[in-house]
């Protein structure tokens, strides 16, 4: 089995790298300053009681890879980046080798089903960093990081149960499910959180937004008829799987949001995480004014250059009182 990375960044490359380790035959496809560094030197890992440089193959694009049966395809990259991903993915020649969605949100999925025809959900647990070319952290401990995974829209195969031996061979702990998008929709009830301390810093108080942003998210789940699992800190028999836990030297950066911004990558994530609250509100008719607000500020974030802790609580509270 041979597994493509498909976007070389905090998840793409902690994952990559691990599973290169380990032993297993992987292909990363990265870019820009990535894609120079990796080549250069390799990828440098670093978490619990790791730090170390891991050779990888790496190319800039899926055309200089020739599919085959037996190739897993991950997909790393944020959601805004998902459509061109996925068109140069089938124009190189991809076809029936089984996608997983290593994203959070939960449009990943149907977007991939619309080219290829086996796509796998996975719920990601893995507070991972990368800000610096080359070079990626993953915070959990004892396990790098958990993965649920499950086909879309529903059910498990042989598929994810090698996807499970794979991860769990590199170090972290992978589980299957047969309804993960209950388990990712739980999961981005936390997500809608990223674009606070992206617009605020890591440490900031983040006052009454959580709570009426969370409220809007259950209103609208529940008028959608959308089933979803709790994943606030994961599954309790889970949680000391991956605990997160301090690296010598380093200091979180914050979620995945805050670090599209302190990369200035010029993207950010907030439309695929509050905007599919603010989506299934305007479908289902929920009024969603925090969410709403919380992507006006992303967009400003980026028009602007703006970077975490740029804004305050003051500012954030002001915006949700705006009309959407
Ligand atoms: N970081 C975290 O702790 C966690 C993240 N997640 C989720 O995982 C997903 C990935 O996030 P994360 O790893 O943080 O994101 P990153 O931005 O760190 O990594 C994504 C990488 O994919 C690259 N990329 C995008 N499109 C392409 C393309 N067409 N070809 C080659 N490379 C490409 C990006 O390049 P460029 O930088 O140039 O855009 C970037 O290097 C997101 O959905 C996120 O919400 C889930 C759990 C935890
Ligand atoms: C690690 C976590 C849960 C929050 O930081 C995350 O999912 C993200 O950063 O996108």
């Amino acid at each position: 089995m041979r597994i493509i990375v498909y976007g070389l960044g905090a998840i793409g490359g902690c994952v990559a790298g691990l599973l290169a380790r380990s032993g297993t035959d992987v292909v990363g496809i990265a870019r820009g300053a990535m894609l120079e560094a990796v080549k250069a030197d390799g990828l440098w890992l670093k978490g619990h009681e790791l730090d170390e440089s891991v050779p990888l193959t790496v190319v800039g694009n899926p055309s200089e890879i020739d599919f085959r049966d037996g190739d897993m395809i991950l997909m790393c990259m944020k959601a805004q980046h998902m459509a061109g991903a996925l068109e140069d993915l089938r124009a190189a020649g991809a076809g029936d080798q089984p996608l997983f969605c290593l994203q959070n949100g939960v449009v990943n999925e149907d977007m991939a089903l619309r080219l290829f025809p086996k796509v796998h959900g996975v719920m990601v647990w893995m507070p991972a960093t990368y800000l610096e070319p080359g070079r990626v952290l993953s915070f959990a401990s004892p396990k790098f990081g958990v993965f649920e995974t499950g086909l879309f829209p529903g059910g498990a195969d042989h598929d994810d149960e090698d996807f499970v031996r794979a991860i769990d061979a590199a170090g972290m702990a992978g589980f299957t499910h047969p309804n993960v998008m209950a388990a990712k929709y739980g999961k981005l009830l936390m997500n809608l959180e990223n674009i606070l301390n992206a617009a605020m810093g890591p440490n900031a108080e983040k006052g009454p937004l959580p709570d009426l942003m969370r409220t809007e998210a259950l209103a609208v789940l529940d008028s959608a008829g959308i089933v979803w699992e709790d994943r606030a800190k994961l599954v309790p028999e889970r949680r000391d799987l991956a605990r997160i836990s301090d690296l010598p030297g380093e200091a979180r950066s914050g979620s995945s949001s805050a670090q599209s911004l302190l990369r200035g990558t010029g993207s950010i994530e907030t439309d695929y995480l509050n905007g599919e609250i603010t989506r299934l509100g305007r479908l289902y008719g929920v009024p969603t004014p925090a969410n709403a607000a919380m992507q006006r500020i992303g967009a400003r974030m980026v028009r602007d250059a703006l970077r975490p802790g740029d804004l305050t609580l003051s500012d954030l509270v002001a915006e949700v009182g705006t009309t959407d």
